[in-house]
């Protein structure tokens, strides 16, 4: 593959960390970030401290707080800002981009209110003919383990089956490995509404429970992930895969993620608000579960693991209480896959 130029747009610790990939591979990354310090800090010292630390990152790697400067003549644009600012940074690209581009995502999470999935606001926001078929990166890949180089798969996922491929030639190296998949809305909902299941499994390692406990929320979270999805038209192969049961792993079992780490001091007895503040950093899940329980509602979909931690996060269930309703529903059959 010809040397391509690739803008990240948002610079926390997974769009640092991609852009790391991209810059291994002879590609050149631009970071674009709208703190102007953080852009300092990058092109000077070479470091992101608020995010990662004290590494070191290449110097080629070369941060933007200008959009327009950092879109110029790219090849492609990586989106991995929050969710809740997607919508927002789409707007401006099409505002300044005069050519088409590859459109590529690597965030997780669903839109408040709309509960549309990332690419749908994407495809809503780019004019078609300045971008290709939108391309969702996501699996299991803990930025502070990609970023030291750590082994890694993940998927890359596009209706076009030649757009996942040009990002699994831009983004596969010796440590990290891309597989295609041409199931935009089972690998886009299997990362964002793991992320709830992460909040529930971090609650139960703080309230003290084993790891019996652990895999059940997982396991019956990837159940009620399931169920959504394939409402939505994904195929349920697809949640046995890299962003499904993967990613469920990586994030349900790990002090790394901040989704399992929010739900730890949860169950620890810390309060929302003081948890989010302390964090500093995206915790997807918080308001994934509240789209996905109003979505999951208005289709008429049980999920009542989301269901209990949406009643936790937003009516201030007791953790205790909640989970003791939960484990007393009615009993099912796992063989019934609707319930
Ligand atoms: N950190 C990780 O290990 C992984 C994160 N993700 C996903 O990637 C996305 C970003 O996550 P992180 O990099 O961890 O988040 P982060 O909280 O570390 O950083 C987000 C970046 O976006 C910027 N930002 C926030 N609001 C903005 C706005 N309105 N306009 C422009 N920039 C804005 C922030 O300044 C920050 O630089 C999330 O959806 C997350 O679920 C996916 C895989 C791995
Ligand atoms: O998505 C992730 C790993 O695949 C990162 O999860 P957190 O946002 O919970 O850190």
């Amino acid at each position: 593959m010809e040397k391509q130029k690739i803008a990240v747009l948002g610079a926390g610790s997974w769009g640092t960390g991609l852009a790391q990939v991209i810059n291994d591979n002879g590609h050149e990354a631009r970071l674009w970030s709208f703190n102007s310090e953080q852009v300092n800090e990058i092109n000077t010292q070479h470091t992101n401290s608020a995010y990662l630390g004290n590494q070191k990152f290449d110097e080629k790697i070369r941060a933007y707080s200008d959009l327009s400067e950092a879109l110029d003549g790219v090849d492609g644009i990586m989106f991995v800002v929050p969710t809740k600012a997607i919508r927002e940074v789409a707007k401006q690209v099409n505002e300044v981009i005069n050519h088409k581009v590859y459109v590529m995502h690597a965030s997780k999470g669903l839109e408040q209110g709309t509960h549309k999935r990332i690419s749908e606001i994407l495809e809503e926001e780019i004019s078609p003919e300045f971008r290709s078929d939108i391309i969702v990166v996501s699996g299991p890949s803990h930025a502070e383990e990609v970023a030291v180089r750590d082994l890694t798969l993940i998927t890359a996922a596009s209706s076009s089956e030649n757009d996942a491929k040009y990002v699994q030639k831009l983004l596969s190296n010796n440590y990290f490995r891309i597989y295609t998949n041409n199931d935009v809305v089972g690998v886009e909902t299997a990362g964002a509404l793991k992320n709830i299941i992460a909040v529930g499994a971090g609650a139960l390692h703080g309230l003290g429970y084993g790891d019996n406990a652990k895999a059940a929320i997982i396991t019956r979270g990837l159940a009620e992930i399931t169920r959504l999805g394939v409402a939505l038209g994904a195929d349920p192969l697809t949640y046995i895969g890299l962003s499904g049961v993967g990613d469920l792993i990586v994030t349900g079992t790990s002090p790394h993620s901040r989704n399992w780490r929010a739900g730890n001091a949860l169950g620890q007895g810390e309060r929302l608000t003081d948890i989010e503040s302390n964090m500093g950093m995206v915790i997807e899940g918080v308001s994934t579960t509240k789209a996905a329980y109003e979505l999951a509602s208005s289709l008429n979909i049980e999920m009542p693991i989301t269901e209990t931690i949406y009643n936790v996060l937003y009516n201030e269930a007791d953790l205790r209480k909640a989970i003791k309703d939960v484990m007393t529903r009615e009993f099912k059959s796992e063989n019934e896959y609707n319930v």
